[in-house]
């Protein structure tokens, strides 16, 4: 009798899975605005691993940084070391990503709604006196009006996905389809929200997020359980791979190096 012995399947986290699913979706030579916090880990992830070509784009006007731990804000010193170039922030906004220039801006939310509206502003309906204040907005709103698309990256809870958001602070879709056109915003908008659970994409006929893809062990109602909204299913769900052994070194590396 032969025996076979199979590779071990390497254990991770939910939270691992959705920084792995996230870095996946960033490939090639493609230029990524970076937004701060679980958007940076994918990003450096997906140049550190699959896509070394990928020119990171942070709001302090460093292009093509290179970091090989994490920084811990857009003014920490790392990503300027490391850039092609450093511009000022004017020249980022203005000739970068408001003609078009950049190709993914990738940002991370407190809040998100079914049209892939983001809060990071405030938690509770008044804005003077509100349950929870939060960062704030920075340069998400410039970002999600005018990269070519945007990803966002976001734990899924009824807390963080909610039928309608308590503040707009960066815009989707708006209230659906045709509203960016309206709104004269020039990127396609969230094209891709990639949680601890899942992966979300907007319906081309509503712009509508509805669920597209999920992560091992996942089932369908545990996403519905954690969205604030009749969460739909697509008819082509598909299942996202399990993390590689050289996926999860790569990110735990990443990690300790920046702590
Ligand atoms: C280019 C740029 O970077 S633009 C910069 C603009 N800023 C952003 O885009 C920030 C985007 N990120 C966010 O909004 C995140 O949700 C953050 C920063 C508020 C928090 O993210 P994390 O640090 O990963 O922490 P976490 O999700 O655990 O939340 C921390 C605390 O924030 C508060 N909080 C976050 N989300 C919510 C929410 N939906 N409702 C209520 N409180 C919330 C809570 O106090 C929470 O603590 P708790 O879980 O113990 O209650
Ligand atoms: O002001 C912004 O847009 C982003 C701020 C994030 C940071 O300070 O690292």
């Amino acid at each position: 009798m032969t025996t076979t012995t199979r590779p071990a399947v390497p254990t991770y986290t939910s939270d691992e899975m959705m920084s792995i699913a996230a870095a996946r979706a960033l490939t090639g030579g493609k230029r990524c605005f970076v937004g701060i916090g679980l958007p940076s880990t994918a990003a450096n992830l997906a140049r550190r691993t699959h896509a070394p070509d990928l020119v990171l784009i942070y709001e302090s006007g460093t292009l093509g940084s290179k970091p090989d731990r994490l920084p811990a804000s857009i003014g920490d010193g790392i990503l300027a070391e490391t850039a092609d170039a450093v511009i000022s922030v004017p020249e980022v906004f203005n000739y970068w990503l408001q003609p078009g220039r950049i190709d993914i801006g990738f940002l991370g939310a407190a809040q998100l709604d079914k049209f892939g509206n983001i809060n990071t502003t405030v938690i509770g309906d008044d804005y003077a006196n509100p349950k929870v204040r939060l960062p704030g907005a920075g340069g998400a709103p410039e970002i999600a009006a005018s990269c070519r698309e945007v990803f966002v990256v976001v734990r899924q809870s009824k807390r963080s996905f909610v039928e309608q958001v308590d503040f707009v602070t960066s815009v989707g879709h708006g209230r659906g389809k045709g509203d960016r056109e309206r709104l004269g915003l020039r990127g396609a908008g969230p094209t891709l929200v990639i949680t601890d659970l899942g992966v979300l994409r907007p319906d081309p006929e509503t712009s509508e997020l509805v669920l597209s893809q999920l992560h091992p062990g996942v089932e369908v109602e545990q996403v519905r359980e954690a969205t604030g909204w009749e969460l739909k299913v697509s008819p082509e769900l598909s299942n996202t791979e399990a993390p590689t052994a050289e996926e999860l070194a790569n990110l735990r590396a990443l990690k300790e190096a920046s702590k």
